[in-house]
């Protein structure tokens, strides 16, 4: 179980402040939605915290540890980092991929040990993707192969799951079955960072928000009580009203005509 802490991070790109100071701290058993308009500093703010890219000032800790420090086949081992748009170029097939998820794990020579094949037949269980185990993965849909990827997240059972846009090209079903996956982890013990454009699964299937823009936090903590009418518009820059019944919440962009 582990808490990954972002300690006033900063990231310059070009000269520019992308992320500027960002404080924040993702818990064990929770999913953490990071949501921001589009430039905001999400994929930014998750390579850091995947250990991926080192900020120009402050520190990412994973449990206390600065990640930067730990062993890369440690934190390989322990982490497991979705980007947002993963690709494969060659015709591998799907359950090669998904077991590339485990190579930090697996003996450098020889064939796959037959202890990893209950762990890749769940992940590809988990995914909705068992019956395209044998087909070549640069010939799936956008979709499809999304779900792919996620079963590579997936398959080593990783303490800190990053996932960037998990859900788009989903359809509806799979996109709240992908966030239902990524929660059951969380559930399990993991750490989940999400990074998600779509305000109405974070909203209905992560625990915690943070708000970026511009490369600044605008807001974190429990989804109940940061995500308001007020920060959504701030964040858009369009009015916002969220709609809430028996089956969850839902967000509505308004016209300025509709604005309340
Ligand atoms: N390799 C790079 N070189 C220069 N600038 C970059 C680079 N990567 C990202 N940026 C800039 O950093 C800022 C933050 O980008 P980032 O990808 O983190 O945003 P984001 O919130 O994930 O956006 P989106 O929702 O569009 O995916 C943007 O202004 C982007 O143009």
């Amino acid at each position: 179980m582990s808490v990954l802490k972002l300690d006033r991070v900063t990231v310059l790109r070009r000269g520019r402040k992308v992320l500027d100071g960002n404080s924040a701290t993702f818990q064990a058993h929770r999913v953490t939605a990071v949501i921001g308009p589009n430039g905001a500093g999400k994929s930014t703010m998750l390579n850091a915290a995947a250990g991926l890219l080192q900020p120009d000032a402050g520190r990412v800790t994973l449990d206390g540890a600065d990640i930067s420090r730990l062993h890369r086949r440690e934190l390989a081992r322990r982490r497991a980092y979705l980007p947002q748009r993963a690709d494969v170029d060659w015709p591998i097939t799907v359950e090669r991929v998904v077991a590339l998820g485990l190579v930090p794990q697996l003996p450098a020579f020889g064939p796959l040990p037959q202890r990893f094949l209950p762990a890749i037949e769940g992940a590809l269980a988990s995914c909705d993707v068992g019956h395209l185990r044998e087909r070549p993965a640069n010939a799936l849909s956008g979709g499809e192969l999304a779900r792919v990827m996620l079963a590579r997240a997936f398959v080593s059972a990783p303490e800190l799951l990053i996932v960037d846009e998990p859900t788009a090209g989903l359809d509806p079903r799979h996109a709240i079955d992908a966030m239902r996956r990524v929660r059951a982890r969380a559930r399990e013990g993991c750490t989940v960072i999400v990074a998600i454009h779509d305000l109405d699964l974070a909203l209905n299937h992560a625990d915690d928000l943070v708000a970026i823009r511009d490369g600044a936090i605008m807001a974190a903590g429990p989804i109940e009580s940061a995500a308001t009418p007020a920060l959504l518009s701030a964040l858009y820059g369009i009015p916002v009203r969220l709609v809430r019944d028996n089956d969850g919440t839902t967000v509505r962009f308004l016209s300025a005509a509709e604005a309340p």
